[in-house]
C-alpha cells in the first residue's frame, strides 16, 4: 500500500459574507507518493499549493476526490474521516512543518521540540535529549533552548518548527515552506534532514519557493497550474 494517494480532489473556496462568491482554484488533481520520494507542489502563486497541503493535513475541507493515508496499514480516506480519525492520523501517520511556528505560550523550546515523542509515549529524558540535539544541528544557540519562542527572529522560530517536525517519525510529512525564512547554512542543514528522510522511506510533500533546495530535494515535481480552474487575470 502506498503511504498516500490523492484521487481527483477539487476546492472552491465559498465567501459566505460576499454573497455566497465561488472561487475556483483547481479540479480533478491526482498524485502518489512513495516511501523515500520528496514530491514537490509547483506552480505560480496562487495555484492552490498551500490548499492541498492543507487539505492533505486535514485543515481544509475537500469538495470532491479522495486522499488515501496508508495508516495503521489500512487505507483512511481523509477527504471523509471525522475529525478523531483525522487526530489519530496525525498522531501516528501525518507529520506537518507549517510555514510558522504557532508559539505556545510559556512552554520553552526544547519542550516545543520534545512534545511530539512524549505524546508517542517516549521516555521524557530521552524525549530531550533528541530535542537538543534537534536544536544543536540547527544551530539555534544554547541559551534559547529553556526560553519560550515567542520572542525569537523568524528564522530562530522557524528552526524550532522544523526540529519539532522532523524529530518523529512518520511515515509521511508534509512541509510548507520550511525554508523560507533561513539563511544559506541552515538551509543545507535543512536539506540534509530531508534527504535522511527519504533515506528512511519517509514520504514527503513539500512546497518550496526556493529553487535551489527544490532541486536538490525534488523526487518529481507537480505543476498545480496544469489542475487550474482559473483564467488568466481572473
Ligand atoms: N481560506 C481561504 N478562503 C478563501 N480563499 C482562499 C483561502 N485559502 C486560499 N484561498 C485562495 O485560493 C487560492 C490559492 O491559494 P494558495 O495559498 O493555496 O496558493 P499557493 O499556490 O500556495 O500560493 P503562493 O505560492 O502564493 O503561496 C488563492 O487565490 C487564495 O486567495
Amino acid at each position: 500500500m502506498l503511504p498516500l494517494r490523492v484521487r481527483d480532489i477539487a476546492k472552491t473556496f465559498v465567501m459566505h459574507l460576499r454573497g455566497g462568491l465561488r472561487l475556483p482554484v483547481f479540479s480533478n488533481v491526482s498524485f502518489e507518493v512513495a516511501a523515500g520520494e520528496c514530491l514537490v507542489l509547483g506552480g505560480p502563486s496562487g495555484v492552490g499549493k498551500s490548499s492541498i497541503l492543507k487539505m492533505l493535513y486535514g485543515n481544509y475541507g475537500v469538495d470532491a476526490g479522495e486522499i488515501l493515508v496508508a495508516h495503521a496499514c489500512r487505507p483512511v480516506d481523509l477527504a471523509k474521516a471525522l475529525p478523531r480519525e483525522v487526530l489519530d492520523v496525525r498522531r501516528l501517520t501525518l507529520g506537518y512543518v507549517s510555514q510558522f511556528l504557532r508559539a505556545i505560550p510559556r512552554v520553552p523550546a526544547l519542550e516545543v521540540v520534545a512534545d511530539p515523542l512524549i505524546a508517542l509515549g517516549s521516555d521524557r529524558a530521552e524525549a530531550l535529549e533528541r530535542a537538543e540535539a534537534a536544536l544543536a544541528r540547527l544551530n539555534l544557540p544554547r541559551e534559547l533552548w529553556s526560553l519560550p519562542p515567542a520572542t525569537f527572529s523568524g528564522g530562530e522560530q522557524q528552526r524550532v518548527n522544523i526540529a519539532r517536525g522532523f524529530i518523529s517519525d512518520h511515515p509521511i510529512l508534509l512541509l510548507d515552506e520550511p525554508t523560507a525564512s533561513l539563511d544559506a547554512a541552515n538551509r543545507a542543514v535543512v536539506v540534509d534532514m530531508i534527504e535522511e528522510k527519504k533515506a528512511a522511506g519517509t514520504a514527503l510533500v513539500g512546497i518550496f519557493h526556493d529553487e535551489d533546495v527544490r532541486d536538490r530535494v525534488a523526487s518529481r515535481v507537480v505543476d498545480v497550474s496544469r489542475y487550474s480552474q482559473r483564467r488568466a487575470g481572473q
